[in-house]
C-alpha cells in the first residue's frame, strides 16, 4: 500500500511539468478555462494569447498560489503569439464567436474557419509537437482544418489533434441522471460521432440504466443531449453559449491529455479525432473512446455493441458529419 501511493506521488509532481497554452483566453470560455487550468498540479507554465485582454487575465489568474508561472500576450507584442507557443506540450484552442438564438454552429464557418487556420499555422510553425484541443466550432470542421493546415507545413501527427466534445459527455452524465434519480458523478455515458445536432450520438444502450430507460425516455434524453448546446444559447439570449461548462469540460479533457502525457495508465476519453472508423466511407474524423498516453492517442475504440435505434443514430450522423468535414478540408485545400 506505502509503495502504492509513493509511487503514485513520485510519478505526479516529478514528472509533471507541462507548459499549456490557450489561444482565446479572454474570451467566455478561456478565462473559466485559463482558471482551472492554473489549479492543475501538472501545469508549470500556462501561456495565454488573444487578440485582447490577454495580459490582464494572465496577472489576475497569476497571484493563485499554484505552482505555475501565468503569461499574457496580444498581438500587441509582434513576437507574442510565438512566446505563446514556443516549447508548449498543450494548446487548447476556443478563439473565435459563439452562437446567437437561431443559429447552427455551422453559421459560425465564415468567421470561425479563418481565425483557426491562422491559430492552426502559428502552432505548426512554433509548436508542431504539441497536441492540439479545438474547442471553437463547428468541430466538426475546424478539427479537419487544422489538419489540413499540419499537412501542408509537413507537421501533421493525427495522434496529437483533438476536437474537444468532453461537453457532451458531461451533459449525457447530468441528463441521465435527472431521470434515473442518481448521483451524476457515478454516471458515465460514451458520447461518439461529431458535435452538432444530429453527430452527436450518445450510447445509452452502454450504460448501467439500459433495461429501465423507457423508450420514452430514451428518445427525449438523446434529444436533450444533442441539442443542449441550444438550451444555454437560449438562455443567454443573444450573450453567447455555454462557457463554464466547457471551461470545466475542456480543463478536465486537457487533464487527461496530461496525464496521458504524463505517463499514467488507462486515461480514456472521447474526443473527434483522426479516426479509422468510418475511413472507408470518406469520414476521415469521428469521436470515440481514446485511450491517452506519453504521445498523444494510443488507441482509438471502437463503438462496441450499438441497439438498432443507435445504430440509425450513427447513419444519420454520418451524413452530416462527412458534409462538415469536407467544408473544413476544402476550405484549406481549395483557398
Ligand atoms: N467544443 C465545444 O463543446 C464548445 C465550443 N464552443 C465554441 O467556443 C468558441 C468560443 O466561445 P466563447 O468563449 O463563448 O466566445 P467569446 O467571444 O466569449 O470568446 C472568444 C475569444 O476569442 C478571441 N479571439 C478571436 N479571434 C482570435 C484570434 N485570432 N486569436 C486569438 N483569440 C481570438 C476573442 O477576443 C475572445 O476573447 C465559439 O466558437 C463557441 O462556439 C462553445 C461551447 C462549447
Ligand atoms: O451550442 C453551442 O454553440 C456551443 C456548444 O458547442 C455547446 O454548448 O455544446
Amino acid at each position: 500500500m506505502f509503495s502504492r501511493i509513493a509511487k503514485r506521488s513520485f510519478s505526479s509532481t516529478a514528472a509533471a511539468n507541462y507548459k499549456v497554452t490557450v489561444l482565446g483566453a479572454a474570451g467566455g470560455i478561456g478565462q473559466p478555462l485559463s482558471l482551472l487550468l492554473k489549479l492543475n498540479h501538472r501545469v508549470t507554465d500556462l501561456s495565454l494569447y488573444d487578440i485582447r485582454g490577454a495580459p490582464g487575465v494572465a496577472a489576475d489568474i497569476s497571484h493563485i498560489p499554484t505552482n505555475s508561472t501565468v503569461n499574457g500576450y496580444t498581438p500587441e507584442d509582434a513576437e507574442g503569439l510565438k512566446k505563446a507557443l514556443t516549447g508548449t506540450d498543450v494548446v487548447l484552442i476556443p478563439a473565435g464567436v459563439p452562437r446567437k438564438p437561431g443559429m447552427t454552429r455551422d453559421d459560425l464557418f465564415n468567421i470561425n474557419a479563418g481565425i483557426v487556420r491562422d491559430l492552426a499555422t502559428a502552432v505548426a510553425d512554433h509548436a508542431p509537437n504539441a497536441a492540439v484541443c479545438v474547442i471553437s466550432n463547428p468541430v466538426n470542421s475546424t478539427v479537419p482544418i487544422v489538419k489540413e493546415v499540419f499537412k501542408q507545413k509537413g507537421v501533421y501527427n493525427k495522434n496529437k489533434l483533438f476536437g474537444v466534445t468532453t461537453l457532451d459527455v458531461l451533459r449525457a452524465s447530468r441528463f441521465l441522471s435527472q431521470v434515473a434519480g442518481t448521483d451524476p458523478t457515478t454516471e458515465k455515458v460514451n458520447v461518439v460521432g461529431g458535435h452538432s445536432g444530429y453527430t452527436i450520438v450518445p450510447l445509452l444502450s452502454g450504460t448501467k440504466h439500459k433495461s429501465t430507460l423507457t423508450n420514452e425516455q430514451r428518445d427525449a434524453l438523446t434529444h436533450r443531449i444533442q441539442f443542449g448546446g441550444d438550451e444555454v444559447v437560449q438562455a443567454k439570449n443573444g450573450a453567447g453559449s455555454a462557457t463554464l461548462s466547457m471551461a470545466q469540460a475542456g480543463a478536465r479533457f486537457a487533464g487527461s491529455v496530461l496525464k496521458g502525457l504524463d505517463g499514467e495508465k488507462d486515461v480514456i476519453e472521447p474526443s473527434f479525432v483522426d479516426s479509422p472508423l468510418f475511413a472507408e466511407e470518406g469520414i476521415e474524423f469521428f469521436a470515440s473512446e481514446v485511450t491517452l498516453g506519453p504521445n498523444g492517442i494510443e488507441k482509438i475504440h471502437g463503438l462496441g455493441e450499438l441497439s438498432n435505434f443507435e445504430e440509425e443514430l450513427i447513419k444519420t450522423a454520418k451524413v452530416d458529419l462527412k458534409k462538415s468535414i469536407v467544408k473544413g478540408q476544402a476550405f484549406i485545400t481549395k483557398a
